[in-house]
């Protein structure tokens, strides 16, 4: 079997596409625009790419984009009146973090500062009660855009069997939450779990989000099954002509024995990746409808 390739970049596009239209119907009818307010502390040059690319696409789709650049020594004091800012400013609807900040500042006690409302990453304490209680939040964007792929791939994932592995607040636990909200029977596994391979094996829907390059093997995989790869690695991959170290991004799983024994697979690059900022412009959408008691954008929730 070779498996059908989930084109991330594409469905992202489409994501952004449905955001636009919804933004623009929000300007028209409203006469609202929603706002993402992104801060940035230091200057990790990844999270400077991620940074850039969300401000492009949040003005591309017609929202407001409000970047706050702070220096790698900023206090947590003064990071906190930031967020304390944004949360009380009515033209910011969305507010993220970027992460990791830099460690003398604690992720945690930031996050929970920022208004739940306002939290379109989907990490503040109380959107994790409420989604892991069922109840309508706002869901972290890595594994919401997994859910969207798995959904548009399988249709109903009602009684499927669904293996996470990896268990980070920010995508394992979500994403496993995401799925027993959609009826799948979920196991959580992670680098210790015991005989993991077949464990695996089990699962008609593989996510890998487990942050070792290429660990999940092929004859892991039950055949057919589904494959959503989180897994954004950078490994070796030689020399460039010139003699400097040449690098290439792999996901969790390897990717082409796993293609040859699933269903269907999403690549890395070009899978999950794009879909995490899309789910973050549809989450701030759908975070400024709910702050104006507006019916939320179809599609583009859990
Ligand atoms: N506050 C947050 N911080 C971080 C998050 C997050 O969701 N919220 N996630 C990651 C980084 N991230 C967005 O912030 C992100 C990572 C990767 C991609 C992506 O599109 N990757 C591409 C490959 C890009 C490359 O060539 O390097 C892909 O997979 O195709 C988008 C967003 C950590 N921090």
């Amino acid at each position: 079997m070779t498996a059908t390739v989930i084109d991330g970049k594409a469905f992202a596009a489409k994501v952004r596409g449905q955001v636009a239209e919804h933004v623009a119907r929000l300007k028209e009818v409203h006469g609202i625009t929603p706002g993402l307010a992104v801060v940035l502390v230091g200057e990790d040059p990844a999270s400077q790419v991620y940074v850039r690319s969300k401000g492009k696409m949040t003005v591309e789709v017609g929202m407001a984009s409000f970047e706050h650049r702070l220096a790698i020594d900023t206090s947590e004091a003064d990071l906190l009146k930031v967020v304390h800012d944004l949360n009380n400013d009515p033209a910011v609807h969305g507010i993220l973090v970027q992460l990791p900040l830099p460690d003398h500042l604690d992720s945690d006690l930031v996050i929970n500062a920022i208004d739940p409302a306002k939290d379109v990453d989907g990490f503040h304490i109380s959107n994790v009660g409420l989604l892991g209680t069922g109840q309508k939040s706002m869901v972290p964007c890595t594994p919401l855009g997994s859910l969207m792929m798995l959904r548009d791939h399988l249709g109903s994932l009602s009684g499927k069997s669904a293996v996470v592995i990896g268990r980070s607040n920010i995508v394992g636990k979500p994403m496993a939450q995401l799925l027993l909200n959609d009826s799948c029977t979920v196991t959580i596994a992670h680098s210790r779990t015991a005989d993991l391979p077949s464990v695996v094996r089990q699962a008609d829907i593989v996510v890998a989000a487990v942050g070792r390059p290429q660990m999940v093997q092929g004859d892991w995989i039950k055949p057919g099954a589904t494959v959503i790869d989180v897994g954004i690695n950078r490994i070796d991959a030689g020399t460039k002509d010139d003699g400097s170290p040449k690098t290439r991004l792999v996901g969790d799983c390897d990717y082409d024995s796993c293609a040859a024994v699933a269903g269907a697979i999403t690549p890395v690059p070009g899978g999950v990746g794009p879909m995490t900022i899309a789910c973050l412009l549809a989450n701030t959408v759908t975070a400024c409808c709910r702050a104006n008691g507006l019916a939320e954008p179809e599609g583009l929730t859990a």
